[in-house]
């Protein structure tokens, strides 16, 4: 076999397959990581190869290799970017699931206790003085020289046994090589790595059989031949000696820990560039300013984006994580952990956004969680609910206003008449702090989006009278339609090609707030059991109750309980079932919630909204797609469920399955973008 034709059979079609797998995720940002890395893998390789070659540790039979340059053969060169790209993107699949920002939060209450109790304890104040907030200083400090230390221990024990001629000389050669580019790279990034420790090992170990695997063949075909005089003679297979094992696993871990380094680094610059004061808005320095551009556009898209990017890693590369607000941070890690709790249906979408957007709407998402959870507070009276409301509403103005909030109740999680909500406080610090991140002048979110939620919220404490199907999606329209706008301001800023955010909102706004209307008729129609015998709540407008009225009789089994004979009657019989005590009622009652279930899911279809998220979807920014369309596609499928049901099932809450999520995720980043 040819050194060439160990490329044409494995390296090349393993790259392709991960190329394509990792395609829908293959940034600018990860391609230009990928440069880099394999820049510094070229030059940092190749002195050391030719080197090893001259002392004796392996060589090449005659006419298996094109050509060399120096000692080294060509195909040997291209080895050193093939396996970067291969181990990048095996990475990439493995690690881009975790939300990088959160992983340089304070440690989770699984790795300390304490520092759980002193997150979760941290007073607004403390987010002022970020060092005093940053109960976990001294386990970063701890875990970075314990890792530094390994390495460079085992280098310089390496040192004694590095002599050309004898057995250990090549072990030694790679493990002298190899520690000390470890022991920077984690001296950067230990804490990060540490907390994401299960896919770091992933991405070195898988990227590391296989190459473990091609160079047994290789070996066994002779391509290449170890000596062995500078060898141990241990062997890890018949034809792998342990150097070669060895070299795979320390090369790729230093490809890991280096795309690791790089990931902690963009989240830094994502972060100092994106969180505002929680207080008021405080004038960026021009230095945060211009991280802003450092981390918006796309690094490969011009030389100057390149050289402002590599400007701002190397700024920021060194930039401990206590220089950050902790307390931001650490809100940050609590806003992705309610959006991943409290979403059945949006937690693997929003997974599948860029980095830069999903910390972003999960905040978000985070404030229209608790606002929405404070609206449907049952244990609390309607009055105090409706105060809580006005509360969320006075503070997002003084936000938006510039007024300081940092003494603000909501702050602190306090609603009036209420204890200390937790969500509420990592929520409401965490807008203030993205709103302040913003231009003043123009916000990226309107204040208009999250005051229509508000709005939306309160109709639901009085006695909602929907008359007409206008009524309804004029409701959605405040309370999803509004999620719809906002989620796409995020998404038109994150994608940073310059071009005018405003043109493309304009063109793309009632898309998006069409697919806000239609998921909430979904949500209705899946709700429908639960909204009237949990909230009390019919959203049906009258003239659907009416219709039904009309019609139950042809709809009903024979001998089922005449239905009410008005559609405030046929509202009261929803609203107060009782569960299975008048057996008339609840089979009355189960058809009238398939009928309007059915009527719901219609509107969305009819009014033309679903085909209008689709159209819409096709105009957002590439990598932002796939989250969206699956989204869509994952409520669709809860419609198509409820469409489905038999009307003896209306009291459970349809939901999808995980195998159908995780059909629908592969087929929005694979099948239709
Ligand atoms: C990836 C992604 C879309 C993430 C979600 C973004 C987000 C901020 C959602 C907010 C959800 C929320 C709690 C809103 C408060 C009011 C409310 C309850 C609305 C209903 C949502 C149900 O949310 P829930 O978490 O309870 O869902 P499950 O119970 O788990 O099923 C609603 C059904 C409305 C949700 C509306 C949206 C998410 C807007 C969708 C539209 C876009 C993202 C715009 C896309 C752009 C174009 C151009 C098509």
């Amino acid at each position: 076999m040819q050194y060439l034709q160990v490329h044409l059979l494995f390296t090349l079609p393993a790259l392709a397959v991960l190329a394509a797998a990792a395609r829908p995720f293959l940034s600018s940002t990860e391609l230009a990581k990928m440069a880099l890395l394999a820049a510094l893998a070229f030059v940092y390789t190749t002195p050391w190869d030719n080197a090893v070659i001259y002392l004796g540790a392996w060589s090449y039979e005659p006419g298996r290799v094109l050509a060399r340059v120096g000692l080294v053969p060509v195909e040997e060169y291209f080895f050193f970017v093939a396996q970067t790209a291969l181990t990048a993107l095996a990475t990439l699949l493995v690690s881009r699931w975790s939300a990088h920002a959160a992983l340089l939060a304070p440690t989770p209450p699984h790795l300390s206790p304490i520092a759980a109790a002193a997150r979760d304890t941290v007073s607004p104040q403390s987010a002022v003085s970020p060092r005093a907030a940053d109960p976990q200083a001294r386990w970063r400090l701890s875990i970075r020289v314990a890792a530094v230390s390994v390495c460079i221990a085992a280098a310089a024990a390496a040192a004694f046994f590095c002599v050309p001629g004898t057995r250990t000389f090549y072990l030694a050669s790679i493990i002298v090589w190899a520690m000390p580019v470890l022991a920077l790279q984690l001296a950067v990034a230990a804490p990060f790595i540490a907390r994401r420790w299960q896919p770091t090992l992933a991405s070195i170990a898988l990227p590391t059989l296989f190459l473990w695997c091609v160079d047994h063949i290789a070996i066994r075909d002779g391509v290449w031949s170890i000596h062995p005089s500078p060898t141990t003679g241990i062997m890890v297979t018949p034809f792998l000696p342990l150097e070669e094992a060895v070299f795979f696993v320390v090369t790729n871990a230093m490809i890991v820990c280096g795309l690791m380094a790089v990931d902690r680094t963009l989240a830094i610059v994502r972060l100092r560039s994106r969180l505002g004061a929680v207080g008021t808005f405080e004038r960026k320095p021009e230095s945060e300013v211009a991280l802003v551009a450092a981390a918006a556009p796309s690094p490969l898209d011009s030389w100057a984006h390149w050289s402002r990017w590599a400007c701002a890693l190397a700024d920021n590369t060194i930039v401990a994580e206590t220089s950050l607000d902790a307390a931001a941070v650490a809100d940050l890690a609590h806003v992705m952990d309610i959006a991943r709790r409290g979403s059945l249906s949006f937690s693997a979408a929003l997974a599948l956004l860029p980095q830069d957007v999903r910390q972003d709407i999960a905040i978000v998402y985070a404030y229209c969680r608790v606002t929405d959870d404070v609206a449907d507070d049952a244990s609390r009276p309607v009055e105090a609910r409706r105060a809580a409301l006005a509360a969320i509403r006075s503070f997002l103005g003084d936000v938006y206003a510039g007024v300081d909030v940092s003494q603000s109740p909501l702050i602190s999680g306090i609603l009036p008449g209420a204890s200390p909500n937790l969500d509420l406080a990592a929520a409401m610090r965490s807008i203030a702090r993205l709103v302040h991140a913003w231009d003043r002048a123009a916000p990226v979110v309107p204040l208009r989006c999250l005051v229509e939620l508000i709005d939306g919220c309160e109709a639901d404490l009085g006695a909602l009278l929907l008359a007409t199907e206008d009524d309804i999606v004029s409701y959605a329209e405040k309370v999803a339609g509004s999620v719809g706008e906002a989620c796409t301001c995020l998404m038109l800023n994150s994608s940073g090609s310059g071009v005018s955010k405003d043109k493309e909102l304009a063109a793309v706004v009632t898309n998006a707030r069409d697919m806000g209307v239609a998921l909430q008729l979904v949500n209705m129609a899946r709700d429908v059991a639960t909204d009237a015998q949990t909230l009390g709540r019919i959203y049906a407008p009258t003239a659907w109750l009416d219709e039904w009225t009309r019609i139950a009789s042809t709809l009903l089994p024979p001998g089922t309980t005449k239905p009410p004979a008005s559609a405030a009657g046929l509202a009261d019989a929803l609203i107060s079932d009782t569960w299975g005590t008048q057996t008339g009622l609840v089979e009355h009652n189960t058809h009238a919630m398939r009928f309007l279930a059915g009527r719901f899911i219609e509107l969305a279809y009819n009014s033309g909204r679903v085909a209008s998220a689709r159209a819409g979807i096709k105009l957002l920014p590439a990598d932002c797609r796939p989250a969206i369309d699956a989204a869509l596609r994952i409520y669709l499928g809860i419609a198509d469920i409820v469409r489905g049901w038999p009307h003896s099932v209306y009291r459970q809450r349809a939901a999808t399955r995980a195998s159908f999520k995780v059909r629908v995720l592969a087929e929005s980043l694979y099948a239709r973008q």
